[in-house]
């Protein structure tokens, strides 16, 4: 739980709102009313938990943790010690401070603030505060202080000057840079001494609880070494109850007081929510207490937050919202800056006044001490000089005597004067000097209890004390951390429990996956083995299906007429579902399915000449030679028509050779009988043949003209193949 040391801009450290419960005990009434206690406290975690006596359940235990918790018996001294003290300590050393009391009405916010009048046992933070501020004041060496109080309420909305009744109706908020919100016409009373400061808080008018009360402390100090002036303030609210309208017994009035309060306390707590949110707009404007608070929640302050709640059932509703609330403060960050050397600082203005004042004083002193002495000199002057001239004035006798008795005149006259003069000028500078020590009374000078044993051990005593509460303090959150880390190990354990679990589901559900993945290698095994004989098979199938279609096409190579052939490959289409081949009629250019042409039916045949004879001797067997059309089978269209038919060609090299043999040695003998003239012609064919292998280049003059041309490689290829020949292939024969 780090609460404390965050930073958030360069040099100045953030501080959270500390949050401090208090519980108080069970009243008599709540006793006799047998009203059971709903709430527990543990001081030694931070702990509060919280019982909806409803549904009594372990499951309805609320639990809120905070930075210190204080049960029925915590004592006032014990509160103190621990959490206000340092933060007094803080405003001692130039910081803002606050702390302020909220709770339900009843809970103890006074008892908590202010404590029972005249017990010292009982003293609350307030009167604490004073001794401590104090105490420090008369230990400190070398230190002008300044110190103001104020005190004012809020109620129903209106600021009450709490010290000066007559200022009632005037005051009013305003703000400022660098000094925040303040009430301009608050008075207040500079103090010189505990005392003064006790008697003017306990003979004030009496707050009303209904009220939200504001003792505000401002001290001013200043190190006359260094002549550094530093501000520090303290805040200490006692907020009002708040309370439910149901339970404030309903007259007209005190409803609308009521609301008020009720009012500006959830205004109070928007802005705590705002904050602990960390939303961009915080409602302090909505309510003067908040305007108040301003710097308190969210700006330059130290703040400690005090929740009075009661332990009783029938408050448990009131109670689980104030610890809600002070949850959410938890989260509030302050930047509180020390206040050195500030403009507005009243001290440095009464510190100049005192110097000046005392150098008038003592300027006016010594220009009283030199007046008589001047006064005596000039007589001694005078009657030299009367010396001096007494020779002539024995001559003169007459005038001179009557000059003489004017000096005398003057003399006393002038004597007068100045004592007159001596006298206002006193007067003076005892004003003066009446002022500066009225100047020098409101300030107050550090260091006035010399420091004896008992100061000493009183000053230990305080370090001791700060010194334990900041232990306190540390074993409480150390706590809240362990706790946190027990949670945590709880956790962990929950979640290895449940990971336990499920790695022995999952080790069952493994088990069975290795069991089918077993049955399933070896069914792999298994039809792995029936596939290859699939396979053998198979291939000696295709085998013999290639050896038969290697045969069949070598059929329709050699024996089949390439027409036939073409039709058979444009045509034939596999029939999947029949599973076989048939002939499809032929398809036009169009997508039209071609036809043959078939007659008209209207126009009659060409009679033959046979015909018309037989009709002509009436013979019977005309029926056939009828003129109708007998035609009405639809027969395949031809791939090709007579019109396309082309002669052979004959390649030009057989032909010079069937013309050379044709020409040569002489007429063949045609009359003889065909095997002799063959055998002819064979033999023939045979010496041009084996003369034109022998010798090329006597080979006949159309060849070798066309040998002299450039070869391309189709024309040398078919040479080569025409020298491996000696006769040219038979047609069906030729290979494709
Ligand atoms: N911690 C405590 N120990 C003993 N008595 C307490 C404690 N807290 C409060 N009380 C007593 O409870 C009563 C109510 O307390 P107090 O008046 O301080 O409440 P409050 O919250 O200020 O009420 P209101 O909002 O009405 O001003 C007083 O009699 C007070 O002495």
């Amino acid at each position: 739980m780090e609460r404390h040391g965050r930073h958030k801009s360069a040099g100045v450290k953030n501080e959270c709102v500390q949050v401090v419960v208090r519980c108080r005990p069970l009243s008599n009434k709540e006793e006799a009313g047998n009203y059971q206690k709903v709430v527990e406290v543990f001081p030694a975690r931070g702990v509060v938990e919280i019982q909806n006596p409803q549904e009594v359940t372990k499951e309805n235990r609320k639990m809120f943790t905070y930075d210190a918790v204080y049960g029925p018996n915590a004592t006032q001294q014990n509160l103190y010690d621990e959490t206000v003290r340092p933060l007094v300590s803080s405003v001692l050393e130039g910081f803002n401070c606050c702390v302020f009391a909220y709770g339900q009405t009843g809970t103890g916010k006074t008892y908590t603030m202010e404590g029972v009048r005249g017990d010292p046992e009982d003293k609350g933070i307030i009167p604490r505060a004073f001794e401590q501020i104090w105490a420090h004041i008369n230990r400190a060496q070398n230190m002008n202080f300044l110190v103001a109080a104020s005190y004012l309420e809020i109620y129903m909305e209106e600021l009450r000057d709490l010290l000066k009744p007559s200022n009632r109706g005037g005051l009013e908020l305003r703000e400022r840079e660098n000094v925040g919100v303040y009430v301009p016409n608050l008075h207040s009373v500079l103090c010189k001494n505990v005392e003064d400061m006790v008697m003017g808080y306990t003979n004030m008018n009496e707050h009303s609880s209904r009220s939200h009360a504001i003792f505000l402390i401002k001290i001013e100090m200043c190190e006359l070494d260094s002549n550094t002036v530093k501000v520090g303030k303290l805040n200490l609210i006692d907020l009002a109850g708040s309370e439910r309208q149901s339970k404030t017994g309903a007259t007209a009035e005190r409803l609308k007081e009521a609301s008020k309060i009720n009012r500006a306390l959830s205004s109070l707590g928007n802005v705590i929510s705002a904050l602990a949110e960390n939303s961009p707009h915080i409602p302090y404007r909505d309510s003067k207490l908040t305007r108040l608070l301003q710097d308190s929640l969210g700006g330059n302050s130290k703040t400690i937050m005090i929740a009075n709640i009661g332990p009783s059932e029938y408050n448990y509703n009131e109670t689980l919202t104030t610890l809600r609330y002070a949850s959410r403060a938890k989260t509030i960050q302050n930047k509180p800056v020390k206040n050195e050397d500030p403009q507005d600082a009243k001290l440095k203005e009464y510190q100049a006044e005192i110097e000046r004042l005392r150098q008038l004083i003592e300027e006016r002193q010594k220009r009283e001490r030199s007046l008589p002495r001047r006064r005596k000199q000039k007589k001694r002057v005078h009657e030299y000089e009367k010396e001096e001239e007494s020779a002539e004035e024995e001559e003169e006798e007459y005038v001179s005597g009557e000059e003489n008795s004017k000096d005398n005149d003057l003399l006393q006259m002038a004597d007068k004067e100045s004592k007159e003069k001596i006298l206002r000028e006193r007067e003076v500078t005892n004003q003066l000097a009446s002022k500066l020590q009225e100047l020098e009374g409101q300030l107050v000078r550090g260091g006035r209890n010399i420091l004896d044993t008992y100061t000493e051990r009183q000053m230990e005593l305080e370090r001791k004390l700060s010194e334990i509460a900041e232990r306190k303090k540390r074993e409480v959150e150390m706590q809240q951390q362990l706790e946190l880390q027990e949670e945590t190990t709880l956790e962990i354990r929950e979640t290895v429990t449940s990971l336990q679990q499920e790695v022995d589901v999952k080790t069952r559900k493994l088990k069975k996956c290795y069991a089918k993945w077993v049955a399933l290698k070896q069914e792999l095994v298994d039809t792995r083995e029936e596939h290859n004989r699939d396979r053998r098979e198979l291939e000696m199938t295709q085998n013999e299906l290639i050896k038969e279609l290697k045969r069949l096409l070598l059929i329709i190579d050699n024996f089949v007429p390439a027409e036939v052939k073409s039709r058979l490959t444009t045509q034939a289409r596999y029939d999947e579902e029949q599973e076989e081949w048939n002939l499809c009629p032929l398809i036009a250019m169009d997508g039209q399915q071609m036809r043959r042409p078939v007659a008209q039916p209207a126009r009659r045949r060409p009679v033959s000449e046979y015909a018309l004879q037989q009709i002509r001797h009436g013979g019977q067997e005309t029926l056939r030679y009828r003129g109708e059309n007998i035609l009405s089978h639809e027969l395949d269209m031809p791939l090709r028509t007579t019109f396309e038919y082309r002669n052979p060609k004959v390649s030009a090299s057989l032909q010079a050779v069937l013309a050379e043999a044709m020409q040569t040695e002489g007429d063949l003998d045609i009359s003889t009988d065909h095997s002799n003239y063959t055998s002819q012609v064979k033999s023939r064919l045979d010496k041009i043949i084996n003369r034109n292998v022998n010798n090329p280049d006597a080979a006949p003059a159309a060849s070798r003209a066309r040998s002299s041309r450039p070869e391309t490689a189709a024309a040398r290829s078919a040479s080569a193949k025409r020298s491996t020949s000696a006769y040219p292939k038979a047609r069906g024969l030729i290979p494709k």
